[in-house]
């Protein structure tokens, strides 16, 4: 089994994005939307004159973006993938493609129809973020799901030649587990944040299990 891609989500200071520069994620995501980590696109671009991230992919997380959110996202920043993690439609997304050219992903929430839902959008998108499903909030949860259900969300994206990140709670103490269902993609926020700061020490500890599983299931 190759290694999992990751992503690392919710940059939210210059700090926090040097410190995933030096990570091996191939991913790194900024939130435009409500949320205790959300970013603004303007101070994102000074940033970024001062961390070369040219060798990972920028991720922009939206919550039913404004037509206008998305312009400033896009006219300052060099994303390259859009993840819609709200209640977007088909046709919301249809509509975004025609002048997006990057790549599109759908954040679907895990829940007993989450398999249904994909394939309504699979004609659409290129890829999935599976998150837990919790009250009021969208992402960035820090709580797991029951990862039992792991190997039919890769099997669809696998059979629809999509790429599927597993997020929501994970970290240090549970990754091993979920390495165990074989993800395409792991995406994590809270699991590598300390005091609201991203850890250098604790993305280290992920990426070494990472590496490891890697190894052995090779
Ligand atoms: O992270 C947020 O604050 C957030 C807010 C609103 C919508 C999406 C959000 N995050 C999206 C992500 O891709 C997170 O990485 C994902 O939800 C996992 O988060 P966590 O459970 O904290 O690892």
């Amino acid at each position: 089994m190759p290694k999992p891609l990751l992503k690392l989500c919710g940059i939210r200071t210059l700090d926090d994005l040097k410190i995933v520069s030096s990570s091996q994620a191939e991913y790194i995501g900024l939130i435009f939307a409500e949320s205790k980590r959300r970013v603004d696109p303007k101070i994102v671009k000074t940033w970024l004159k001062e961390v070369d991230i040219t060798a990972k992919k920028l991720v922009a997380v939206f919550v039913n973006p404004t037509a206008n959110e998305l312009t400033d996202v896009l006219t300052n920043l060099p994303i390259d993938v859009i993840q819609f993690h709200g209640k977007e439609s088909y046709e919301d997304i249809k509509k975004v493609k025609e002048t997006f050219v990057g790549t599109v992903w759908k954040a679907l929430h895990h829940h007993p129809k989450t398999l249904e839902e994909m394939h309504s959008f699979k004609n659409i998108v290129d890829g999935f973020v599976i998150d837990s499903r919790m009250k009021g909030q969208w992402g960035g949860t820090g709580v797991s799901f029951d990862w039992t259900a792991v190997p039919q969300y890769i099997k669809f994206s696998r059979d629809t030649n999509k790429l599927c990140f597993i997020a929501g709670g994970v970290n240090e103490s549970n990754i091993e587990k979920l390495l165990t269902y074989h993800p395409q993609g792991i995406d994590l926020s809270s699991g590598i944040e300390v005091d609201n700061k991203k850890s250098k020490d604790k993305i280290e500890r992920i990426e070494e299990r990472v590496l490891e599983y890697g190894d052995i299931s090779r």
